[in-house]
C-alpha cells in the first residue's frame, strides 16, 4: 500500500518524487533532512532560469522556483498572454519543460506580434527605466542591466528581454566571462523586484482590472495558494508548511488599522486606547466574483468560532474586540492568532496579519515586559517567507521607526519589506516626496504613501470608506508634487496592487519548497496511518453511533436483571430481613418465649384454638409490623436505587470513562425519569397492599410455600451464624481458644453477678480476686459476640425444628404456634403485589422511556459529535492522524492541480485558445 501510494505521485513531480524518496529514506535512517534537501535544490538549479542583478552582487543567492520569475519578471502585457503556460511551470522541474514548450509554441505562432511587442518592450524599458530607478536603487541602472539570458531560459523570454539592448542578449546567450558566477537563479528579492518592474510597465488601470478579475491567471494562482496556505495552517503551525503572508507591523497609532481597513473598504478592526490589538489577526481576503451579473454578498467569517457569515462589520469589530480583550491585561499580548476571513468582490486575494503595535513604555496596568513581548511577537511573524508591511507615520522621523528597525534586522536588504507611509496629509508634500523617495532608508520594494483618514465624522458605513478613498485620491491629485512624479507610489489602490504582486511573487517562489515539504509530510502521515491503523478510516459520527449502540446493548442487558421474578426476589429479601427483625423483637427477645413457643409446637395436646390470647395478639402485632412499615415506599425505593446503581455501573466502564459529561447526563436522565415515577409507584404499591394491613387470608398451599420459605430462611440464618462463629474463632486463634475465651467471659459475668449480690448484702470483704487481664480486651469483645451468635444459633435451631414439626406442617390454623410461617406468607404476598405494581408503574415506563431519551433528548449536532469523539484519546489520535493525512493529500492535490491552471483558464477564456494550442 505504501509503495502504491508512492506510485500515485503525478508524473510532473518525477524529480521531486525521486528526491522525496531519497529524503524519506535518509530521514528515517539518520534524520538528515537538510543535506538531502540541499541536494534536491541543487538538482533543480540546473532546470531554473537565472536572473542576475549587477547591483546586488553581495545578495545571497536564494533558490527560486522557475514559477517565481515566470510571472513576475515579465512585463504585464506579456503576462496576460503567458499566464497559462507559466502557471503550469510553477510546480517543478517538469513544469519548466512544459513552460519552455509553451513559450516556443507562442513564439512560433506569434512571431509577427512578437516583433511588435519587442519594439514596444524596448520603448517601455527605456522610458520606464527612470521610473524603475526610483523604485529600487538596486536596479537603478535600468532594466537592461538585468541579465536574463541563460541556457535554460525560454528562447521567447530571451528574445523579449534582449529587445531593448542587444548587448544583453549577447551576454546572456553566450554566457559572458562572469556569467558562471554571477548569473545565478533569481533570489526572492530579484523576483519581487522583477514583479515590480512588470508593474511599472503596466498602466494602473490594467492592474486594477487584474485585481478584480477572478479569471486572471495570476490571481487564480494566488487565490489557490491562499487556500492551500489556510489548509496548511490548519495542519501544522510549524514553519515547515508555511506559505508567505503579509505581516503588518508599526508603532501604536501609526495607522496600521486604517491601512488595513482602507484595503478592505470597511471599518472592522478593534479601536480603543487600552491596547485593543492583543492577538495577531490573520486576515484572509477572498475575492468573490460576481455571479450572473449579481454582486455577491460581502461578509466575514471566523472559521474557528463557527459564527457563520457575518455581514455586519460592526459585529466583526465587536467580536474582534472581545477576542482581543479576552487576553488579560496582565498578559497584554498573546501569540494565539485570530483567524478572520473576508469575502468581497472589492478585495484582492491577500493574506495579511495585523499585529499589536510597538510601544515605547508600558503603562501602569500593563506588564513591565510588554514592550519586549510585543517585539518578540512581531519578530516571530516577520521571519521569512513573510512579507513585511512596515507602517510608519509621515509625521514621525523614519529614524525612529521601530517597524523599519525591526524589519532591517531580519531583512537586511529590504527585499521583502514594503514601507507604508501613513498620514501623508500631515506633512508638507515636499517632505512627503522626500520620505517616499526612500533615500533615508532604501527599501528595494519601496515606499507607498497613503492618506487613510476620512474627513469629518466617521461612521461605519461603506460610504465612509469610499469617502476616505476619494479624499485620498483628491489629496494626491491636488498636489503637483505627487501628480507629476510617476515614480512615486501613492494611494491605497497603488498599495493594494503592489501587495498583490509581491505576495504573488513570494508565494510562487515558495511553491517549490512547500510542495516538497508537503510531499514528505504526506508520505510520513500515510506511513503512520498504515502502520498504526491499517488504513482503517473512522469518523466522529461512526464512533458516536458505536458508543450509542453499546449503551443501548448494555441497557438491554441491564433490563434483564429487572424482570418481575428478579424484582420479587429482591423485595422478598428485603421483607425477610424485616420478618427476622420482627421475630426477634416479639418472640425471641426473651429466651423463655422461645422455649415456650417451641414447647407449644411440640405438644400435640395443644389445639390451635386453645392458644393463649396473648399469643394471638402477638401474632397480629407482628403481622402489622411487617405490613405497616412503609412497604410501598421501601420497595419502590429499593428498586429505584437498584436502577441508579446499575446506571452508574453502565456509564462507569469504557468508553464512558472518557466522556464524563455524557455519562453525567445519562445518569441525570435516568434520575429524572425515575423521580417522575417513584411517587406514583409508591402510592400505588401502598394502596394495593392496604388490605393486608387488616387481614391476611392464608390457604393451605400458601401456608406450605410460606413454611418452605421460612425453613430456607432459617437455614440461611443458621448458616450465617455458623459462619460468623467460625470467623470469630479463626480471628482469636481457633475453636479451643474461643471456647476458653467464652468460659472466661462467663466466669467474669458470674463473678460480676456474685459481686453485685454480695454488694446488695453488704458483704464486700469476701470478694474473690479475678484475673481480669488474662485475655486482651478485643478478644473478650469477640468472645461476647460469639456468645450472642451461639445463643441466636440455638434459638434458630430450636425454631427450625418447630418449622419442620408436624404441627407447623399441619396448615394455616397453626399460625399462632408457627408465626414464622405466617409472616413468611405475609412477606410473600407483599413482595408479589409490590413487584407487580413496581413493574407496571416504574420499570415498564423506565425501560421504555430511557432508550427513547437517548435518541431524542441526548441529541447532538455534528460539532457536539466531533467534540464527543475527541474526548476519547484513542479516537482523537486516530482522527488527528487521519485528518492530517487527508488535509495533506488535499493540499498535495491542490498543489498538483496548479499545473493544470492552463486548461482551467482555457475553459473560461475561449479567446485564448488560438495560441494555447
Ligand atoms: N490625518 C490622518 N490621520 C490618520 C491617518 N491614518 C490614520 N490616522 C489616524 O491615526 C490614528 C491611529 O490610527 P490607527 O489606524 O488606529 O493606528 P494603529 O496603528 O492601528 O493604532 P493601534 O492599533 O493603536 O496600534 C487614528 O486616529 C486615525 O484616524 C491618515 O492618513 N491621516
Amino acid at each position: 500500500m505504501y509503495l502504491a501510494v508512492r506510485r500515485r505521485v503525478s508524473s510532473i513531480f518525477t524529480v521531486n518524487k525521486a528526491v522525496a524518496y531519497g529524503l524519506k529514506t535518509t530521514r528515517r535512517q539518520n534524520d538528515g533532512l537538510r543535506p538531502v534537501h540541499r541536494q534536491f535544490n541543487t538538482l533543480l538549479t540546473s532546470n531554473s532560469i537565472r536572473l542576475r542583478s549587477h547591483h546586488v552582487p553581495s545578495a545571497p543567492i536564494r533558490h527560486v522556483h522557475v514559477r517565481a520569475l515566470s510571472y513576475s519578471s515579465i512585463p504585464k502585457f506579456m503576462l496576460r498572454a503567458l499566464r497559462v503556460p507559466v502557471g503550469a511551470a510553477t510546480v517543478g522541474a517538469g513544469g519548466l519543460t512544459y513552460a519552455n514548450y509553451q513559450f516556443e509554441e507562442i513564439r512560433k505562432k506569434s512571431n509577427e506580434w512578437l516583433s511588435t511587442v519587442q519594439d514596444t518592450a524596448g520603448e517601455l524599458f527605456n522610458t520606464a527605466s527612470d521610473t524603475f530607478k526610483s523604485v529600487s536603487s538596486v536596479i537603478s541602472g535600468s532594466v537592461a542591466d538585468i541579465k536574463l539570458p541563460d541556457i535554460e531560459a525560454p528562447q521567447f523570454l530571451k528574445d523579449l528581454f534582449s529587445g531593448p539592448k542587444n548587448d544583453n542578449k549577447q551576454n546572456g546567450q553566450e554566457g559572458g566571462p562572469d556569467s558562471g558566477q554571477r548569473s545565478s537563479r533569481p533570489d526572492g528579492k530579484d523576483v519581487v523586484i522583477a514583479g515590480l518592474a512588470a508593474d511599472h510597465f503596466t498602466s494602473s488601470d490594467s492592474t486594477a482590472d487584474d485585481s478584480a478579475d477572478p479569471r486572471n491567471g495570476l490571481m487564480h494562482l494566488t487565490r489557490r495558494l491562499i487556500e492551500i496556505r489556510s489548509m496548511l495552517l490548519s495542519i501544522d503551525k510549524s514553519d515547515a508548511l508555511r506559505l508567505p503572508s503579509i505581516v503588518v507591523i508599526g508603532s501604536q497609532s501609526s495607522g496600521k488599522s486604517s491601512v488595513l481597513e482602507a484595503i478592505v473598504g470597511h471599518e472592522f478592526l478593534p479601536k480603543g486606547s487600552n491596547m485593543v490589538t492583543r492577538r495577531p489577526i490573520e486576515l484572509t481576503l477572498i475575492n468573490t466574483p460576481a455571479k450572473d451579473g449579481k454582486e455577491p454578498e460581502v461578509y466575514g467569517e471566523f472559521p474557528a468560532l463557527g459564527l457563520g457569515k457575518i455581514s455586519d462589520f460592526s459585529r466583526i469589530q465587536r467580536t474582534l474586540t472581545d477576542l482581543n480583550l479576552a487576553v488579560p491585561s496582565t498578559e497584554a499580548v498573546s501569540d494565539d492568532p485570530i483567524d478572520l476571513r473576508i469575502y468581497s468582490p472589492h478585495v484582492p486575494d491577500l493574506t495579511l496579519i495585523d499585529l499589536p503595535g510597538y510601544i515605547q513604555i508600558s503603562s501602569a496596568d500593563q506588564p513591565e515586559t510588554l514592550k519586549e513581548k510585543i517585539a518578540a511577537l512581531c519578530d516571530k511573524y516577520i521571519q521569512e517567507p513573510n512579507i513585511i508591511l512596515a507602517v510608519c507615520a509621515a509625521d514621525v522621523d523614519l529614524a525612529n521607526s521601530t517597524a523599519l528597525n525591526a524589519s532591517k534586522r531580519v531583512d537586511r536588504l529590504g527585499s521583502r519589506t514594503i514601507g507604508v507611509i501613513t498620514k501623508m496629509d500631515l506633512v508638507p508634500p515636499e517632505q512627503g516626496v522626500q520620505i517616499l523617495s526612500g533615500e533615508q532608508y532604501p527599501l528595494e520594494l519601496g515606499y507607498v504613501g497613503v492618506v487613510c483618514k476620512p474627513p469629518g465624522k466617521q461612521d461605519r458605513t461603506e460610504s465612509t470608506a469610499q469617502l476616505a478613498q476619494q479624499t485620498e485620491r483628491d489629496y494626491f491629485r491636488s498636489h503637483r508634487e505627487f501628480a507629476s512624479n510617476s515614480s512615486l507610489m501613492v494611494s491605497t489602490d497603488r498599495l493594494k496592487k503592489l501587495l498583490i504582486k509581491v505576495l504573488e511573487s513570494s508565494m510562487a517562489s515558495s511553491l517549490h519548497g512547500i510542495t516538497n515539504a508537503v510531499q514528505l509530510e504526506l508520505e510520513d502521515a500515510q506511513y503512520q496511518f498504515k502502520v498504526q491503523y491499517n488504513d482503517r478510516r473512522i469518523t466522529a459520527e461512526s464512533y458516536f453511533a458505536e458508543t450509542t449502540d453499546l449503551l443501548k446493548a448494555r441497557f438491554k442487558e441491564f433490563a434483564t436483571q429487572f424482570r418481575k421474578p428478579q424484582i420479587r426476589a429482591k423485595l422478598r429479601e428485603m421483607l425477610d430481613v424485616r420478618v427476622m427483625e420482627v421475630l426477634e423483637t416479639l418472640y425471641w427477645s426473651d429466651k423463655r418465649t422461645t422455649t415456650e413457643l417451641t414447647a407449644l409446637a411440640d405438644d400435640p395436646k395443644v389445639k390451635p384454638n386453645s392458644v393463649d390470647l396473648n399469643w394471638r395478639r402477638k401474632l397480629e402485632a407482628a403481622s402489622s409490623l411487617v405490613t405497616k412499615s412503609g412497604v410501598g415506599r421501601d420497595s419502590t425505593q429499593l428498586i429505584a436505587g437498584g436502577i441508579h446503581a446499575l446506571m452508574d455501573s453502565i456509564v462507569s466502564g469504557e468508553p464512558f470513562t472518557y466522556h464524563p459529561r455524557a455519562a453525567k447526563s445519562l445518569v441525570q436522565f435516568s434520575h429524572t425519569i425515575l423521580r417522575e415515577r417513584v411517587g406514583v409507584t409508591l402510592d400505588q404499591v401502598e394502596n394495593c397492599i392496604k388490605p393486608y394491613k387488616y387481614e391476611v387470608e392464608v390457604n393451605e398451599r400458601e401456608w406450605e410455600i410460606g413454611r418452605t420459605e421460612a425453613v430456607k430462611l432459617f437455614e440461611n440464618e443458621i448458616k450465617m451464624c455458623v459462619d460468623k462463629l467460625k470467623e470469630i474463632a479463626s480471628k482469636v486463634g481457633g475453636g479451643r481458644r474461643l471456647s476458653n475465651l467464652v468460659s472466661y467471659v462467663k466466669m467474669l459475668e458470674e463473678s460480676d453477678r456474685e459481686k453485685k449480690a454480695r454488694m446488695l448484702k453488704g458483704d464486700a470483704a469476701s470478694e474473690a480476686p479475678v484475673d481480669e487481664y488474662r485475655y486482651p480486651p478485643a478478644q473478650i469483645l469477640d468472645a461476647r459476640r460469639a456468645m450472642l451468635f451461639s445463643e441466636r444459633l440455638n434459638i434458630l435451631k430450636l425454631r427450625l425444628g418447630a418449622l419442620k414439626s408436624k404441627r407447623c406442617r399441619a396448615g394455616p390454623e397453626n399460625d399462632a404456634i408457627c408465626p414464622e410461617v405466617f409472616l413468611s406468607v405475609v412477606a410473600d404476598k407483599l413482595a408479589y403485589t409490590a413487584a407487580m405494581f413496581i413493574d407496571i408503574e416504574l420499570l415498564d415506563h423506565f425501560l421504555r422511556e430511557f432508550p427513547h431519551v437517548i435518541d431524542s433528548r441526548y441529541s447532538f449536532d455534528s460539532k457536539d459529535i466531533a467534540e464527543f469523539a475527541r474526548e476519547n484519546p484513542r479516537i482523537r489520535e486516530h482522527l488527528n492522524l487521519q485528518e492530517r493525512k487527508d488535509k495533506l493529500e488535499e493540499a498535495m492535490k491542490q498543489l498538483n492541480s496548479l499545473a493544470t491552471l492552463r486548461p482551467d483558464i482555457k475553459e473560461r477564456t475561449p479567446q485564448r485558445k488560438s495560441w494555447i494550442h
